[in-house]
């Protein structure tokens, strides 16, 4: 029985052989031992490129062994027959059945739990194809494209991919958090990116994977430490994405939206923007400081105008200041209007304007922590016969400022630790330009910074870690360092404590005295604000109207607030119904139901969604505004300041 076995026996053993033979040469090529050593010691980064090399060598030496003995076979085969050949072949069989033969602690499959994915797809491209398809970015039967092999950039590894034809790169944005967790590392180390313009296309995608936590390490201090002084008109350093890119801030010609949940460094965040600002002595300050503390202290020494505190004498001296700056405002675009082209191109403030003393038209920023303190005081103001509150009427006026403002060169910097649709008009929200969210409560929050649907797009600011303090998604106005095609970047904020910006702020005090342009509050001069009250009658009549839209009935008065912009022709066609509903936070049902008894009938569209366009049920928008006009026999477009200012000069 044994000797009819044994053939058998043999081919197993065999056969065996060859498997622990082909696996042992499979370590021995992918320098196996080495790798598993570095990858324990978490080295496997630094010595990549080492392994890299001599994975390449062996492969060589794989190929060059396999070529000479083929050589060898066949001289020898030609000197002395297929003899060698059958002996050759004997001792290999031999060799491999001692190898594969049946032993105490003989290699065999083992069941072992999978190890860490993490960086094995840099090795190997396939373990990258594996995520995008456990995330379900890609179909089982669908394959990447690599563009790049894994390069090592920074404290990461970056790597570029095609999808296939089927899939858009937007939707790996989206879906960054499950990719993270294919790729088995935290959604903060991931970074995905579109490849956009010249070399890029809708399905290719950047994927860049940090080591470790990228904002774990100690802040950056600013670099506007290391200047004399700045030029307002050069966007601010601001801070650096996770790769360490530098992001900087454009400030003229836009305005800024900072929100948070407390001490997430909203007032370091303002405070950066600021610097650049006071270390340019031609631009004028304002600073409104609700949050009363140490923060903004220094900031007294060079600005025009400076309080802190949160009383109602506070929010009524803000209404002073912003009337003041919309009568400035207007009487900017008046002059502007006598100035020649060559002076004054456009409409707008041009950087040698801005530093001409004669046309007295510096860039002015007026910064204001802790806006939702005025915006929710509700003290009663008369104005012009019409009985509205302190915060509505500064919700106006700053709205007026944000939207005309910033050509005029005037800057709105406003940071809110309440970032929500109550607090913040919709209109205000609407216009400023440069939106920054640091950690927030939840993706309603967010979007209230970033803007509407920012979350499906991959940008929710409630998704970041408490501990990173000073990280937020910046959404810029027009152009950063990332590019112009970048919608929003998350950023660690350069960090300035207390006694940078003191140093900063003395510097931009002798900077303003040695050119003479040193005013109001920082030169002793605390004069009251020079109200045009001509301007403030028109910014009356603003809210006058406004009072007219609030009587219309519930809950068109909201989506007609909640809409804005977007209901003026030009603006959405189209808006889901369950958008309101989420928005508004109402009774779908009820809602419905009053709706249709305004007049407003839902009816069916295709609108974009994470998973692509859907048939959905909403109004048109040409149905709310007509209900509107019937219900109040007025344009329910909001206030455009143009006309409703009666600003002629613009
Ligand atoms: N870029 C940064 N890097 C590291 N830490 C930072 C950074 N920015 C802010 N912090 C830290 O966060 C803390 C809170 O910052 P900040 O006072 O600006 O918060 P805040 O959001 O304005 O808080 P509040 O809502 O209470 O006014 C600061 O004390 C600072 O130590």
């Amino acid at each position: 029985m044994a000797v009819l076995r044994s053939p058998f026996r043999l081919a197993g053993a065999v056969a065996r052989g060859l498997v622990v033979a082909a696996r042992w040469w499979r370590s021995w090529v992918r320098v196996a031992d080495y790798r598993e050593a570095a990858e324990a010691s978490e080295k496997l980064a630094d010595k990549f490129e080492v392994i890299r090399a001599l994975t390449l060598f062996r492969w060589k030496v794989t190929g060059a062994v396999v070529g000479v003995a083929a050589v060898a076979g066949a001289a020898l085969d030609l000197v002395y027959g297929h003899r060698v050949l059958w002996i050759g072949g004997g001792v290999v069989v031999v060799g491999l059945a001692v190898l594969g033969r049946r032993k105490d602690g003989s290699p065999g499959r083992k069941p072992v739990l999978a190890g860490p994915r993490t960086l094995t797809w840099t090795m190997d491209p396939q373990v990258l194809v594996d995520a995008f398809r456990d995330a379900k970015l890609i179909g089982k039967d669908e394959t990447l494209r690599l563009v790049e092999r894994a390069t090592r950039q920074g404290d990461g590894w970056a790597v570029t991919v095609d999808l296939p034809a089927t899939r858009k790169a937007i939707d790996v944005l989206k879906n960054r958090e499950a990719l993270a967790s294919a790729l088995a590392v935290d959604e903060v180390q991931l970074i995905v990116e579109r490849v956009r313009g010249n070399g890029g296309h809708a399905g290719r995608v950047a994927v860049w994977v940090a080591d470790e936590d990228p904002y774990g390490t100690a802040p950056m201090r600013t670099p506007l430490l290391g200047v004399q002084r700045w030029d307002a008109w050069r966007p601010v350093p601001f801070g650096r994405d996770a790769r360490q890119r530098k992001v900087d801030l454009p400030l003229v010609w836009t305005s800024l939206l900072v929100g948070a949940i407390p001490r997430q460094g909203k007032t370091f965040a303002a405070r950066l923007a600021a610097a650049g600002l006071i270390l340019d002595p031609f631009t004028r300050l304002y600073v409104a400081d609700f949050k009363s503390g140490k923060d903004w202290y220094a900031a007294a020494q060079v600005a025009h105008r400076f309080m802190s505190g949160d009383d109602t004498e506070h929010v009524l001296r803000l209404v002073d200041w912003l009337v003041e700056l919309v009568g400035e405002v207007q009487g900017r675009y008046r002059r502007m209007q006598d100035l020649d082209d060559e002076v004054c191109p456009e409409s707008k403030i041009t950087p040698a304007m801005s530093r001409d003393p004669h046309l007295d038209m510096p860039v002015t920023a007026i910064f204001i922590d802790e806006v939702q303190v005025p915006l929710e005081d509700r003290t009663p103001l008369d104005v012009q016969g019409k009985k509205l509150t302190a915060g509505e009427y500064i919700g106006e006026l700053l709205t007026w400022l944000a939207r005309k403002g910033p050509a005029a060169g005037i800057v709105l910097v406003l940071a809110t630790q309440r970032p929500d649709s109550k607090t913040i008009p919709s209109n205000l929200r609407a216009v400023m330009g440069s939106r920054f969210a640091l950690r927030v409560m939840d993706w309603r929050d967010s979007n209230i910074v970033l803007g509407e649907q920012m979350n499906t797009r991959g940008y929710d600011s409630s998704r970041l870690l408490a501990s990173h303090k000073g990280v937020g998604i910046l959404r810029p106005d027009g152009e950063t360092t990332a590019g112009a095609d970048v919608l929003a970047i998350t950023v660690r904020t350069y960090y300035m404590p207390n006694e940078d910006w003191r140093t900063i702020c003395q510097q931009g005090r002798a900077l303003r005295e040695a050119e003479g342009t040193l005013s109001g509050h920082a030169a002793g001069h605390d004069t009251r604000p020079v109200i045009d009250h001509a301007a403030v009658a028109r910014a009356i009549g603003t809210v006058a109207e406004r009072a007219d839209d609030a009587e219309l009935p519930e809950p068109l008065a909201s989506v007609v607030d909640y809409l804005g912009d977007d209901l003026q022709p030009g603006g959405r066609e189209f808006v889901p119904t369950a958008e309101l509903v989420t928005e508004l936070e109402v009774d779908a049902k009820a809602f419905g139901l009053r709706m249709g008894e305004l007049g407003c009938k839902p009816t069916r569209d295709r609108v974009a969604t994470a998973n692509g366009l859907r048939q959905v049920r909403g109004y048109l928008t040409a149905d709310i505004r007509s209900a509107v006009t019937r219900l109040c026999g007025d344009d329910p477009s909001p206030p455009t300041p143009t006309t409703r200012h009666g600003v002629t000069a613009v």
